[in-house]
């Protein structure tokens, strides 16, 4: 098996987990567009026959009959606006209706447009015309630096495609965040995972996803641990910030929560307590009010000895030097000559 990029272990911008949506395809006759971006690994039972066909756990277009060297496509709205480093096109189960080629395109717009207004902008290829097999993941590498709102998958000339998976990093726009009250840890934020010692049953970037976890599998669980060490996990703050207060929610986790959790902040000249170690209660969600220290960029949540989490919140406020990083990712991240100088919203 051939080791797969770094870029595979980034968030998946355009998963229905962190809002992700499918707003426009110009066919879905077999099978609809929003499977496209559903957080669950595809699945398929075969002999299922519905109205229309077998159903699939994924977008799937009509057989062309004229204009048969044209392409089917779909818009998907990334649920976290921010830079690709790669995509990822599963034909999950597509084995005789899979399309021979894709591309992919993106776009990165201000505000709310429309399926109408989307179509006619212009936009930047990210993935040329390649080739792709029936029931394959195929991973593309993307080189941009840019920031995108919207990605466009096309199949040519039609078929159908499991999953679109766009994995990279959150680039948030600083105009609609509040710096002196945010959750300095999530992703829609800008933070980042930047360390984990385990990640067996599912990944620690659920911990710091929108929303609340539904069921075990949205939170982040280690293997159990047998020897004498405890797992960890390592968050880069959307900027240099101060951490007044953690929630440590343990939902779902009920006979697998950690039994102690300890938070340290990381910073250059050294590491500073930012929580001591602390019980944690099964299927709970806990809130630690901290004495208010230094500023730190980085985060170590280390649970004891090993066991799940369903979120990690770390609200706080971004210093006067985390504030200016976090609006230059996002006007380094523009388009040439778009030189946004966003206002903060206080
Ligand atoms: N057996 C099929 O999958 N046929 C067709 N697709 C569906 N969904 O029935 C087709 O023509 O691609």
């Amino acid at each position: 098996m051939t080791a797969e990029p770094d870029w595979v272990l980034l968030p998946d911008l355009a998963s229905r987990a962190v809002g992700g949506g499918v707003p426009w395809a110009n066919d879905e006759f077999f099978a609809v567009r929003e499977n496209l971006v559903t957080a669950a690994p595809p699945q398929f039972q075969p002999s299922t026959f519905g109205a229309k066909g077998q159903v699939y756990d994924g977008w799937e277009t009509r057989r062309r009959r004229i204009d048969r060297d044209g392409a089917d496509e779909a818009i998907v709205r990334l649920g976290l606006p921010g830079v690709i480093s790669g995509v990822v096109v599963d034909t999950a189960f597509f084995t005789g209706n899979y399309p021979p080629e894709v591309s992919v395109q993106a776009v990165g717009v201000d505000g709310y447009p429309s399926p109408d207004e989307l179509c006619a902008l212009d936009w930047v290829d990210l993935v040329p015309r390649s080739p792709v097999s029936g029931d394959t993941r195929t991973l593309f590498d993307v080189l941009s630096d840019r920031r995108f709102t919207h990605v466009r998958l096309r199949q040519h000339p039609d078929g159908g495609v499991a999953r679109l998976r766009v994995h990279g990093t959150p680039v948030p726009d600083p105009r609609v965040i509040d710096r002196t009250w945010l959750d300095l840890a999530a992703l829609a934020n800008g933070g980042m995972i930047s360390g984990c010692s385990n990640w067996f049953y599912s990944s620690p970037a659920n911990l710091i996803s929108p929303g609340l976890a539904a069921v075990m599998g949205d939170g982040w669980e280690t293997a159990r641990r047998r020897d004498d060490g405890n797992d960890w996990v390592q968050v880069r703050l959307a900027g240099h910030g101060v951490v007044h207060l953690a929630e440590l929610d343990t939902s779902h986790f009920k006979g697998n929560a950690p039994g102690w959790v300890t938070l340290t902040g990381l910073r250059a000249d050294g590491e500073v307590e930012l929580l001591p170690r602390t019980r944690l209660q099964p299927d709970t969600c806990h809130k630690f009010r901290l004495e208010p220290g230094a500023d730190v960029a980085e985060v170590r949540m280390d649970i004891l000895p090993d066991g799940g989490m369903a979120r990690l919140r770390l609200w706080g406020s971004l210093t006067d030097a985390g504030a200016d990083d976090l609006v230059d990712r996002f006007t380094d991240s523009l388009p040439p000559g778009q030189n946004a100088a966003p206002g903060w919203v206080r």
